[in-house]
């Protein structure tokens, strides 16, 4: 019966080469694809309607990668705007959504997701200050927060009638403060000037490496 098995199984010459030559194709696509992998990390901008989040994320395009709005064609945000972006091979996946005050309650949805956060902040809006500042404080004390990279861009540098980044990131590392070891940081930015984009971006990819244990990337 052994002897059947093994005389009915054994392979022709050629047609073992064949079936060699198959195996050793898909091992090698096999590795091929996994090698090819990308890690991918979603990160959400978040901040106040009218901070500059969907201008920073055509910037980002614009940077890294081809096809951007131009900045006046940009109109607020009441859905969401989704781009994943090639950024030192790897791919960041941003998450804009709106920021009016009404859209605000819809922020949590994205929080489970979310390897980091960018907090987009109008430096010229000294009015709504304080509104950004409980707006922020109200994500990162969220427990579904807790632990990811937290980075605030004071955004609108190029305004005469901008606030001091010095003043700006007095306030705003004070609630920073509730991050406890978490990586935070407060950049000056002119999203609309593309100035300042990349460091942000390549800012916080070293954050979301730095947490890979904490929070996977998605393998792309
Ligand atoms: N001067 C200046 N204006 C900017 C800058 N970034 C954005 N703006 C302007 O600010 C306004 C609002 O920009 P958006 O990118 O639509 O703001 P947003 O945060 O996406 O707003 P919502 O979608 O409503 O949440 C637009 O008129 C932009 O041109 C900047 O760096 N400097
Ligand atoms: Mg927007």
């Amino acid at each position: 019966m052994h002897r059947e098995l093994l005389t009915n199984t054994k392979l022709h010459p050629d047609k073992t080469n064949k079936t060699n030559r198959q195996a050793m194709f898909h091992l090698a696509k096999g590795l091929y694809a996994n090698w090819n992998r990308r890690e991918q990390y979603s990160i959400l901008i978040l901040g106040l309607d009218n901070a500059g989040k969907t201008t920073f994320l055509e910037m980002l395009k614009k940077e890294y990668s081809k096809g951007s709005k131009s900045p006046e064609k940009i109109t607020p945000t009441v859905g969401q705007n989704v781009a994943t972006i090639p950024v030192n091979n790897c791919l960041l996946k941003f998450w804009d959504v709106g920021g009016q005050e009404t859209l605000r309650s819809l922020w949590p949805e994205y929080y489970a997701q979310a390897h980091g956060i960018i907090f987009v902040i109008d430096s010229a809006d000294r009015e709504r200050l304080e509104e950004c500042c409980r707006t922020l404080k109200t994500v990162v004390t969220d427990e579904e927060v807790e632990g990811i990279p937290v980075l605030m861009l004071a955004n609108k540098q190029d305004r005469e009638d901008r606030m001091e980044v010095q003043d700006i990131k007095e306030v705003f590392n004070k609630i920073a403060e509730h991050l406890g070891a978490r990586d935070s940081r407060v950049l000056p930015i002119s999203a609309l000037n593309k100035e300042g984009v990349k460091e942000a971006a390549e800012w916080i990819l070293v954050r979301l490496r730095r947490n890979k244990a904490n929070k996977p990337p998605q393998y792309k």
